[in-house]
């Protein structure tokens, strides 16, 4: 897979740029996917300032922690924070009841969902991406997997899979920081990660010189 590369010179240019995206892409509404964790939380914010047609939109993280309901890193909880009070659709994991009940309830709410207009993906420093995690079994027929074990704390979590994060037309992978650089060079590189199963008509890369430096 050969994604599109851009870089910005800084997390905030990067950032804008994303914002830019999703409401761009997503202007007359749509079905979503956001990437959890810190990186995209400040484009989520910038994002949520934008007038589009938010009561047509759609959205659901691309994995959940299995923590409590009201747990501050739960994902579920992180992204509608930065986005703001706007009218969108947001489809929460029943990540409190664990991986495999989570992921029974997501199942059929996902099928509803497919295809997805765009997914927003974060890159770890280790290569996962969601809580897809390198080593960890990824072909499935399923469109939510529990996870176990995963090297991320918290260890349980419960994720889209390949199948469903590849049902779309636009990837987006949104990295920034040195911390990175390791992980996206493996991946352009076209090392065996997660992210090279996930394959879509248009995988991009959005990403700061920190994490791509002028080669
Ligand atoms: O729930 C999660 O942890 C995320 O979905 C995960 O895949 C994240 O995108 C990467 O771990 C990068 O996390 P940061 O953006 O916090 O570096």
């Amino acid at each position: 897979m050969n994604p599109t590369l851009q870089t910005f010179p800084t997390p905030q240019a990067a950032s804008e740029a994303l914002a830019a995206l999703l409401a761009e892409r997503l202007s007359a509404g749509g079905r979503a996917v956001l990437s959890g964790g810190n990186t995209p939380l400040a484009a989520y914010r910038l994002w949520g300032q934008r007038d589009i047609l938010w009561n047509r939109v759609q959205l659901m993280a691309s994995d959940e922690r299995c923590l409590p309901a009201d747990h501050p890193e739960r994902n579920d909880n992180s992204i509608p924070a930065a986005i703001g009070p706007r009218r969108y659709t947001y489809h929460r994991f029943p990540a409190e009841r664990g991986p495999e009940a989570a992921a029974s309830a997501m199942e059929p709410v996902v099928a509803g969902l497919l295809p997805f207009d765009l997914v927003v993906l974060g890159l770890g420093e280790d290569g996962h991406t969601a809580s897809l995690f390198p080593g960890q079994p990824l072909e499935t027929s399923a469109l939510v997997v529990p996870v176990h074990n995963a090297p991320k704390p918290p260890p349980e979590r419960v994720s889209l899979s390949v199948r469903a994060l590849s049902q779309t037309q636009l990837v987006v992978y949104f990295v920034t920081g040195e911390g990175k650089r390791g992980a996206l060079k493996r991946f352009l590189g076209g090392e065996n990660l997660p992210p090279q199963h996930i394959r879509a008509p248009e995988v991009w890369v959005l990403c700061d010189r920190a994490a791509y430096p002028a080669q």
